[in-house]
């Protein structure tokens, strides 16, 4: 093993993933690019951006909802980067729908990509510092849904209030070997996701496109839409020595939605 870093980012093709990818490549990083295999010409472009940074980085396809495929692309990221000192369990979807109205196949998908993915991501994580001898980060996407339920998102808000207990245990489990498990709570951040979460508002309330997300952003007391750039500096925060003794934590990074 070489003595530079590396981190692996899941759903890093887009979004808050890319964001994430590109930020931590400039704190130093070197960066495995996770996505689904449909991803891989965005991804690679991101992968572009990071070697234009003078990194060094790589594209593996996993699907996070599969153990192997999560364990595979941290073996993929070791081996072909050198050394693996941070995850970021990023990947997830979002379902909006009345809790009355989801059907079991869609509480099982989304479960299984938000939920089961952290844990995937954790036992991978966590086993490969160990092999290495490295006190490692594990960092996982949540939400301000996480906090808090946010009707039409019941489902969603399960899976992240999910990822916080998970963080929580986690933390607990692997504080000995001096491995910290944190997440990361947005709030309405201008990606892909909130395009979906904005038109299937508009189908289910009758308001025009683009209504929803608005009165979404007037809530927010910083006053704007939050971007990806926003959640990658909590990310850089939570990979770096500043947050050594941060562990078992969620950090909302919303705006000023909600208070804790
Ligand atoms: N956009 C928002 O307002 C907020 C997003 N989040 C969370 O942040 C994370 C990233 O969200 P966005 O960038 O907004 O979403 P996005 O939809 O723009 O990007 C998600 C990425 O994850 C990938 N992905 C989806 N399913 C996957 C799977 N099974 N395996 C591997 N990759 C998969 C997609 O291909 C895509 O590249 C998610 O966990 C989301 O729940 C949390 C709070 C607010
Ligand atoms: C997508 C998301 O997490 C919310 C609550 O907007």
């Amino acid at each position: 093993m070489s003595d530079n870093k590396v981190a692996l980012v899941t759903g890093a093709g887009q979004g808050i993933g890319r964001a994430i990818a590109l930020k931590l490549a400039n704190d130093g990083y070197d960066i495995a690019v996770a996505d689904l295999s449909f991803q891989e010409e965005k991804a690679q472009g991101v992968v572009q951006e990071i070697e234009a940074l003078g990194r060094k980085a790589i594209f593996v396809t996993a699907d996070v909802s599969k153990r192997d495929e999560v364990f595979a692309a941290v073996d993929a990221a070791a081996t072909q980067l050198g050394s693996f000192d941070v995850i970021v369990n990023n990947a997830g979807i979002a379902q909006v729908k009345p809790l009355e109205e989801v059907t079991e196949e869609e509480l099982n998908k989304i479960f299984s990509i938000n939920v089961n993915s952290a844990v995937f991501g954790i036992q991978a994580a966590a086993a490969k510092f160990k092999e290495l001898g490295k006190k490692g980060k594990i960092i996982s996407a949540a939400s301000i849904a996480a906090i808090k339920g946010f009707p039409i998102l019941g489902a969603y808000s399960a899976s992240k209030f999910a990822v916080r207990g998970i963080t929580q245990v986690a933390a607990q489990e692997l504080a000995p070997f001096g491995i910290t498990v944190n997440a990361y709570a947005p709030g309405i951040v201008g990606t892909g996701m909130w395009d979906l979460i904005d038109e299937k508002l508009s189908e289910i309330n009758g308001k025009p496109r683009g209504q929803n997300l608005k009165e979404n952003v007037e809530s927010i007391s910083l006053g704007r839409i939050e971007t990806p750039e926003d959640v990658a500096g909590v990310v850089s925060f939570f990979a770096s020595p500043n947050a050594d003794y941060v562990t078992g934590q969620v950090l909302l990074v919303d705006g000023g939605m909600l208070y804790n």
